[in-house]
């Protein structure tokens, strides 16, 4: 038999298994939902025969290839849990695979070689999101995630321009070290004798780090919003709304099918959600004087942009900045209460810092050149990027053949996705892959490195935008935490359920105890 087969055989038996075992999750409502969707995927199936496959497509490996497989797979999912470690299975041994779900063949990529010819390409028709992206349309519009060609080409270059040059992120500080004041605050309440906290730690930071992106955007606190009288939710529980809404599309895909999801209650409160916080925005552009110069509005209008193109903007920075650097943050902080001796370490570079008035105010403010002095810390937090990285997933849809190497041509119309976990693990360039050892990322290590091996942030044109602004979030909140408290956590790593959802997401809120240092005499920083 030849070995594609016995793979594909092998691959379908390591599913069922899975099956199996999570088959005693099912009601009679989802089952009638998997009858509807088995006669979409036929269709879906009858429709593949159609389109031509490129070089050697035929013989990429993965489960679900045939029409029980896909199906198989969709099942698969029912269990968010079963997701991670199937895909890790996958990734563990092949360099790229292809899986069918709902109704879409998706090709991984799983080499850093295969994720430079397709992310680092500039071809415009390599670019486009995959499928998946339509879950965050009703938020995010047709913003910079979103859009394609001039369009996007147009607004990467004004955004960049005025939202993330040197000069703009340096004036982010401002609004940074006011958050970190108030985030040392809120822990201060919390952090009592060792007890553990009261409200969970992703709580506490949401708060400050939605501030942070609507004050650079919109120039005011997302507590500022005034209520609408038509609907009882606040901006930011419409934030915090549409998170959920994307999540339980992402976790449970099959409501991603428009014709299924018209059925479900939530699909009005989402339509809520998107013209409210639309109309928000909207109405603080057109309303809100603004004199502190912060906000994108002005220079945004001076490059020729609508104010409706505008709100797009602002909403594409809150739906791509909030959860991905509020995760980012709750993984971080859980790393380095598991590893001590690496958190000391980061407290005696932070504490250095602190003490040197050239990169520290007397109000015990960082200046924006202290971030790039607290290199130990930025190797722990690349470190936790490289374990559990936030953004696990991406996907394009390529709209022009892709040769990835001699062998292997993928055809114009073929969804293609990294799951990042597989690149991130490969031991070729990571050894002891589950190990926390920030030196992979000293100078040297990263030199001698694939810079395709490592994708917190994405890569090539359509990479992350706001990646150093989250970088500057991330580095002085952990900085000014650790000079202040000690964190620790009664949870153990390998307890943990991540789910696949929007983010890498700890499947139950983690549990962390602050105490303040054993002698603190910066109780004012
Ligand atoms: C830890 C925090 C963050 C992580 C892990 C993260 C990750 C990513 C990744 C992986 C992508 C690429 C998606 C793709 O390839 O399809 C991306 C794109 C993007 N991110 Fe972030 N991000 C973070 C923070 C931010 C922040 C703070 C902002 C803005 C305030 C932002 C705005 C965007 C936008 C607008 C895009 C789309 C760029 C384009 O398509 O040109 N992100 N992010």
């Amino acid at each position: 038999m030849p070995k594609v087969v016995l793979i594909s055989l092998k691959m379908s038996l390591d599913l069922s298994l899975a099956l199996t075992k999570i088959c005693d999750c099912f009601t009679l409502s989802n089952t009638i939902i998997l009858v509807f969707l088995s006669f979409l995927l036929l269709l879906y199936n009858l429709q593949q025969r159609k389109i031509k496959k490129g070089k050697g497509y035929k013989n990429i490996p993965g489960p679900g290839q045939h029409f029980l497989g896909g199906l198989a797979n969709l099942w698969t999912m029912r269990n968010p849990k079963a997701v991670i470690k199937v895909l890790e299975g996958l990734c563990a041994k092949y360099p790229i695979f292809r899986a069918n779900l709902i109704s879409h063949e998706i090709v991984f990529l799983n080499s850093p070689e295969y994720v430079q010819k397709l992310y680092g390409s500039k071809d415009p028709n390599h670019g486009a999101k995959g499928f998946a992206y339509n879950t965050l349309k009703p938020l995010v519009r047709d913003g910079l995630l979103l859009s394609t060609g001039e369009k996007w080409k147009t607004r990467r270059k004004v955004l960049n321009k005025h939202m993330f040059s040197f000069k703009t992120l340096q004036s982010y500080m401002k609004i940074v070290n006011s958050e970190s004041d108030t985030l040392v605050k809120s822990l201060g309440e919390c952090a009592t004798a060792g007890s553990e906290m009261g409200k969970p730690l992703n709580e506490i930071v949401e708060a400050s780090v939605l501030n942070i992106v609507t004050q650079i955007t919109l120039g005011k606190n997302a507590t500022d919003f005034k209520k609408f009288e038509e609907t009882d939710l606040t901006f930011a529980e419409m934030i915090n709304g549409a998170k959920n809404l994307i999540s339980k599309k992402v976790l449970e895909p099959w409501w991603q099918v428009d014709q299924i999801w018209r059925f479900n209650s939530l699909s009005k409160l989402e339509k809520e959600i998107s013209e409210f916080s639309a109309k928000h925005v909207m109405n603080s552009l057109v309303n809100d004087v603004n004199t502190d110069g912060l906000g994108i509005k002005k220079d945004l209008l001076a490059e020729g942009i609508s104010l409706e193109g505008i709100a797009e903007e602002v909403l594409t920075m809150i739906g791509g900045g909030y959860e991905t650097t509020v995760t980012a943050l709750q993984i971080f902080f859980f790393l380095l209460a598991l590893h001590p001796h690496h958190q000391e370490l980061c407290r005696q570079e932070a504490d250095s810092i602190f003490e040197n008035e050239d990169l520290c105010t007397s109000q015990g403010h960082l200046e924006y050149g202290a971030l790039s002095k607290l290199k130990y810390l930025e190797m722990c937090m690349n470190e936790a990027f490289r374990l559990l990285p936030t953004a696990f997933f991406s996907m394009r849809c390529i709209e022009a053949p892709i040769k990835l190497d001699e062998d292997i041509e993928l055809p114009s119309g073929t969804q293609v996705a990294v799951f990042t976990p597989g690149i991130h693990k490969n031991p070729k360039f990571f050894p002891e892959p589950e190990k926390f050892k920030p030196e992979r990322f000293s100078p040297e290590e990263i030199k001698n490195r694939s810079p395709f091996a490592f994708l917190p942030f994405s890569t090539g044109p359509r990479n992350c935008i706001g990646s150093k602004l989250a970088t500057m979030e991330i580095l002085s909140f952990t900085a000014r935490i650790l000079r202040n408290y000690e964190i620790y956590t009664t949870d153990r790593l390998e307890d943990v359920v991540f789910l696949p959802n929007l983010t890498l997401t700890p499947e139950k809120p983690l549990n962390f105890i602050i105490r303040r240092r054993a002698a603190d005499p910066y109780q004012n920083i």
